[in-house]
């Protein structure tokens, strides 16, 4: 660590970049949206849980993809793999894993708390955000689905605002992908692809592709062994090269250092796929990512799809059976747009996925989630098990929501004078017992420099209190 030496006189410190102060009123409007939301969770089962904002970094390696990779403010301390939270989905689940197996499901868990990325700061986009969310644990159908989905359009409603709902269903790429021979890591850059393209950027995939090249089967294997074992790439390194050692390959006299030998080996068996395969792949994204639109056109372009490429209707019997579900909920098909596309930047989703925007800023997402059947036993759990959920930005939401806190009033007791000091304290006491916002004047200020203060401080009265414990009373709200 860096000792600081400290300048003369002293510079004020900056703020970290992306990352941001919240004043009171600000925080009260803040407040006021999530005990809104807050209710609205409570109402449909969803208890409260908080979890550690910091886990082991492998936590959110397992299954998110490379874009929220790379922005994990992750770090190693004491010789562990540490990372701030990037949501709360993953340590939900390890929380199941850890303690709630045996419970009878479904379980519903709620939370709000802080969430860390590193992206570019931009407006309506911090590095750190209040994440609120709900996960439905236990719930294998449609209308699991169709809970999670109409409470995260319900959550927004509460607040005043009428999203814009995009549905989605990674289960028809996903189908397509099993059929190829491609790595894991080529499947995932294409479901990364696939999202790029909804949202219009172009790929050059003969750029990408020398990423994939070189096949052999020691890439699964090393893939295989280092997740089964959780192997860091520094302990994967220390076992190749003890291993080498240890066989007796002579390391020594090369040009390069052997442990930099390694790391090139290592490197290079990261990369591999047929490039015939995924140049075929991303064809097939290409064409999902271009349907987007009413459900029933959209609906039977991909029965269209599914059929020429002999995949499972499931899907879209599951889509279907959701939109049903949530007629019932009130909430009509035409008010949906289906983008088959989708694919949300995290590879733990197995089924129907969705996102919520703003109808007045565009692009704003407020919220998204969606189904993780696999995560849990990915993340250790003993049975499967089905499930899904929801989260958005609650700084956002607040933002685009016309909910504003009530305003109680505010009151400032001061004493007549240095005698009164006692009766004053007593007396603001007595009041804040009986529920009011109550300030001491601990300056002893005259009463001309306490009544600007408290113009500017929005309180409502003040209250002087003298020794023989009577009280005058200002009202700032009728004198002028
Ligand atoms: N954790 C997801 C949202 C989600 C909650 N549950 C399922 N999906 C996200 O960060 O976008």
């Amino acid at each position: 660590m860096t000792i600081y030496q400290l300048t003369e006189p002293p510079q004020p410190l900056e703020r970290l970049r992306g990352m941001q102060d919240t004043p009171p009123a600000l925080h009260r409007r803040r407040q006021a949206v999530l005990h809104r939301i807050a209710r609205v969770l409570e109402r449909h089962g969803y208890e409260f849980i908080e979890t550690p904002i910091l886990e082991s970094t492998e936590l959110f390696l397992r299954k998110s993809g490379p874009e929220r990779i790379a922005q994990l403010y992750a770090f190693s301390f004491r010789n562990r793999d540490i990372a701030l939270r990037p949501e709360h989905t993953a340590s939900i689940l390890r929380y199941y894993v850890e303690s709630r197996q045996n419970d009878p499901l479904p379980l519903r868990f709620a939370y709000a708390g802080p969430v860390f990325r590193y992206e570019r700061p931009q407006a309506g986009r911090t590095r750190q955000f209040t994440e609120i969310g709900g996960e439905l644990l236990g719930a294998p159908g449609p209308s699991g689905d169709a809970e999670v989905i109409h409470l995260a359009a319900e959550i927004l409603e509460a607040v005043g605002i009428m999203p814009r709902i995009v549905i989605g269903h990674v289960g028809i790429v996903l189908d397509y992908l099993a059929h190829l021979p491609l790595r894991q890591r080529a499947r995932d850059w294409l479901l990364w692809s696939m999202e790029r393209l909804r949202k219009g950027q172009t790929i050059d995939i003969e750029s990408e592709l020398p990423a994939f090249v070189d096949s052999t089967d020691i890439v699964q294997i090393t893939q295989e062994v280092r997740t089964k074992l959780a192997l860091t790439t520094e302990d994967l390194e220390r076992l190749i090269l003890a291993l080498l050692r240890e066989v007796g390959v002579p390391m020594t006299g090369a040009s390069r250092q052997p442990e930099e030998i390694v790391r090139g080996v290592l490197a290079k068996l990261q990369r591999s796929a047929d490039p015939d395969a995924l140049r075929q792949a991303l064809a097939f994204a290409r064409e999902l990512a271009s349907l987007s639109g009413p459900p029933d056109d959209v609906l039977s372009a991909l029965r269209r799809i599914v059929e020429r490429y002999g995949l499972s209707p499931a899907p879209l019997q599951q889509i279907d059976e959701v939109l049903d579900q949530l007629a019932a909920y009130g909430l009509e098909t035409d008010r949906i747009v289906l983008a088959p596309g989708m694919a949300r930047g995290l590879h733990y989703y197995t089924g129907i996925l969705f996102e919520m925007y703003s109808q007045t800023d565009e692009g704003l997402q407020l919220c998204g989630g969606g189904r993780y059947d696999d995560l849990a036993q990915l993340l250790g759990a003993r049975q499967p098990l089905p499930a899904c959920g929801f989260a958005g930005g609650l700084e956002r939401i607040a933002d685009a929501s016309a909910l504003q806190p009530k305003t109680e009033p505010r009151l400032l007791v001061t004493a007549a004078d240095r005698s009164a000091i006692t009766a004053a304290t007593r007396f603001a006491e007595q009041l804040r017992a009986s529920g009011a916002i109550v300030e001491l004047d601990v300056r002893q200020r005259s009463l001309s420099s306490n009544r600007r203060y408290a113009r500017r401080r929005g309180v409502t009265e003040i209250l002087i209190v003298d020794a023989t414990g009577s009280v005058r009373r200002i009202d700032l709200s009728t004198e002028e």
